[in-house]
């Protein structure tokens, strides 16, 4: 595949019932593959509805392209394999130990024994997330933030060039959502394409590269950091009065200092 950019035009989304759409015309040309870009915006807003479009868990008018490819014309299979999609909520199966989940989710295992190689990715992506040790620790035992990076393992282990996160870091303490964010930084650097729903806009900026802000179901901002991330904006997106200010070894901290 020549051209591996990720381009939505006019895409929109509306729920049975809903009064009105939940996105309304979201187009972003040329997501581009190693570097990661974040999702972010106020509770309700539509990003967890534009991860499942693009991960074809819901219906949506409009069309949304891996290069050439119209996602909507790929079968189920093909395109679980293209875009690896972790929901705000795993479905892991709590009986399975951590490996076997991974394992199962690779998705290459053959009769009862794995593969090697879908052992090999399982065991890799335990490592990168520092959780080799809890291999066989059956789901049900792990803490919230245990869990959620077993969860994240099975995203990683299939190692699609496209990974959808929804919050991946929200149940993890400072040290591992660092880490869980360098780990993301070198898949990028590897020719991933990551997109992730973030809503800690300082710890995003520190590692993304783009930002997209939706508010009601639109694009209310689209652009780097520096660009985006502006009082002007979070008062227009969060209704709230902050001061943004940057560090001068390009860290960015956000200061709330009132609703309004
Ligand atoms: N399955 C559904 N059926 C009907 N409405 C839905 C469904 N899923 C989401 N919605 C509605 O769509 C809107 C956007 O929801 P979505 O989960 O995409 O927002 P979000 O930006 O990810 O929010 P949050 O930051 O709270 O996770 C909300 O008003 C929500 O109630």
């Amino acid at each position: 595949m020549a051209d591996r950019h990720l381009h939505i035009r006019d895409l929109s989304v509306s729920y049975p019932r809903a009064t009105r759409p939940t996105l309304d015309g979201i187009t972003l040309e040329r997501i581009a593959p190693g570097r990661m870009t974040v999702f972010a915006g106020p509770n309700g807003a539509g990003k967890s509805t534009l991860l499942k479009a693009i991960a074809g868990t819901v219906r949506y008018s409009g069309v949304i392209r891996l290069g050439d490819t119209d996602l909507a014309s790929l079968p189920p299979r093909e395109k679980s394999g293209l875009i690896g999609f972790m929901p705000q909520s795993g479905s892991a199966r709590a009986r399975l130990t951590v490996l076997e989940a991974v394992l199962a989710a690779t998705d290459i295992t053959s009769g009862l024994r794995a593969s090697r190689q879908s052992m090999d990715a399982a065991c890799d992506a335990l490592e990168r997330l520092g959780i080799l040790q809890l291999a066989q620790t059956p789901l049900a035992s792990l803490s919230g933030g245990q869990r959620q990076l077993a969860v994240l393992a099975q995203s990683l282990a299939r190692r699609p060039p496209v990974l959808l996160l929804d919050e991946p870091t929200s149940a993890l303490d400072l040290r591992h959502q660092f880490e869980v964010m360098a780990v993301l930084q070198s898949l990028a650097d590897e020719g991933t394409t990551i997109i992730l729903v973030l809503h800690d806009l300082a710890l995003a900026a520190r590692w993304a590269g783009h930002f997209v802000f939706l508010a009601d179901g639109r694009i209310a901002a689209a652009g780097a950091a520096v660009e985006t991330l502006t009082p002007a904006l979070l008062h227009k997106v969060y209704g709230i009065r902050a001061e943004v200010a940057t560090r001068p070894d390009g860290a960015m901290t956000i200061h709330v200092l009132a609703p309004g």
